[in-house]
């Protein structure tokens, strides 16, 4: 198989005018507002939905943070009037209101910002923490899931075994010789030398490749050097607030080069689907915030070559393709809704990240993991980025790259403070 070394990514395109949804984007919108599977979106709903003022009896109140703030602050310019009445006892009453509310509102945001944490740490890997120096918001708004991996929408179905084969490398300590590792012979061209694309410590070699990693079937176990991106995250994080960029993500220790992150979790969706989600993302929800990573790191070539070569084995095995997926179409990462801490990595035209494509079932390209390495060292407290536009310095090495929903997103501004800041975060 020939593995192609760029990563530009397929965009997702939509008329850059807003226009009225059509039938199509209504039902997809009727079906992500009130999908029910697992009861998950309501719950995270109901969380997001409680407001300070529902929280000390006011059930005349709602809204997002900010407005819940400006009405803190109203309530507070009113005990200000209060005071100019020259009443010394109203003045007192009205203070010790005003501090009731305040406390109120503090208790509300510690609990949100605790609601927001038990839901971030429940998902696998270290403790991630939660540091705002910038203003009150005390996390960021609930208004979606915590996952773990990819949540299937319905339109996207697998068959349970896609495998077609593991290795058999059988030493003790699990695949060692890399020319008699199964795994690795779609990694290379014809004639080149396989390697194992980590050093042993589980650093990343080099970028240029897709990985694949050993699988269900192999005869080696999760601690294989093969098996890195599998094995879950493994450093610690912290979402912090930044100051132009909403949250962003950090690490507080020092990161080595090659060191692998986390994956790009959220809901696994047809192009189709993705396209009519942007359009109701954003006329109707987020605006300029994108959320959606296309997993087009293979070129329909190769994901038919890969079809054609294991139809057969199929057959044999009374297995079948993904239903559901035309062969000629990519999937589609959305953390909108469903997603985890990956969903707060802002965009850098200078990045310290790169998004790799790392694959378990080979017979199935449309579905991989993009995975997060840093592609230096990276200092404590430095905010890990990668380049949404993927075309960093890194750009032919890279995999995917978050999509933008129209042409009106591309004249959001750039913050990244990069020295060749291209300007914009969606355009060149
Ligand atoms: C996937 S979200 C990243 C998390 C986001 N900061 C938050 O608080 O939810 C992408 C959005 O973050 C903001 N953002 C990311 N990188 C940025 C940058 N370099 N400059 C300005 N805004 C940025 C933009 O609003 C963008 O649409």
């Amino acid at each position: 198989m020939r593995v192609r070394a760029t990563g530009a990514a397929a965009k997702v395109s939509i008329p850059s005018k807003r226009r009225r949804l059509s039938q199509a984007e209504n039902s997809e919108l009727q079906r992500i507002m009130t999908n029910d599977d697992d009861g998950l979106i309501h719950r995270a709903e109901k969380v997001s939905s409680i407001s300070p003022d529902e929280a000390i009896g006011d059930s005349t109140n709602s809204g997002s943070d900010e407005e819940w703030r400006q009405k803190g602050n109203k309530k507070g310019r009113r005990v200000v009037d209060d005071k100019n009445d020259n009443s010394v006892d109203d003045y007192d009453k009205s203070r010790d209101r005003n501090d009731n509310y305040k406390d109120s509102i503090n208790s509300e945001f510690q609990r949100r910002r605790e609601v927001f944490l038990n839901a971030m740490n429940a998902c696998r890997g270290p403790e991630i923490t939660i540091h705002n120096d910038v203003d009150d918001e005390p996390c960021p708004e609930m208004d979606f899931t915590f996952i773990s991996e990819y949540r299937l929408s319905s339109k996207v179905k697998f068959s349970d075994t896609q495998f077609l084969y593991g290795c058999t490398c059988d030493g003790p300590k699990g695949c060692t010789k890399p020319t008699q590792c199964l795994c690795l012979e779609d990694s290379y061209d014809l004639g080149e030398k396989p390697e194992f694309p980590y050093y042993k410590d589980g650093r990343l070699k080099a970028t240029g490749r897709p990985i694949f990693e050993c699988n269900a079937l192999c005869s080696c176990d999760i601690s294989c050097r093969n098996r890195v991106v599998q094995r879950g995250r493994t450093v610690t994080l912290d979402l912090f607030k930044t100051p132009q960029k909403g949250w962003g993500v950090r690490c507080p220790h020092p990161i080595a080069a090659g060191t692998f992150i986390c994956t790009y979790v959220g809901e696994l969706i047809t192009s189709d689907e993705a396209k009519i989600r942007a359009h109701i993302y954003e006329n109707i929800e987020c605006g300029t915030t994108s959320y959606l990573l296309d997993l087009d790191y293979f070129e329909e070539s190769e994901r038919h070559e890969l079809d054609e070569e294991t139809e057969e084995d199929h057959e044999e095995k009374g297995t079948h393709r993904p239903d559901g997926v035309p062969k000629d179409k990519i999937l589609t990462v959305d953390s909108r809704r469903f997603g985890d801490i990956s969903r707060f990595f802002n965009h850098s035209c200078s990045p310290n990240m790169v998004i790799m494509c790392a694959i378990q079932d080979r017979t199935l390209l449309m579905k991989y993991d993009a995975a997060f390495f840093t592609n230096r060292d990276i200092s404590a407290n430095e905010e890990l980025t990668f380049d949404y536009l993927n075309i960093g310095d890194d750009y032919e090495r890279g995999s995917g790259a978050l999509s933008k929903y129209s042409s009106a997103m591309m004249h959001q501004e750039c913050h990244c403070g990069a020295a060749h800041c291209r300007g914009r975060i969606w355009a060149v």
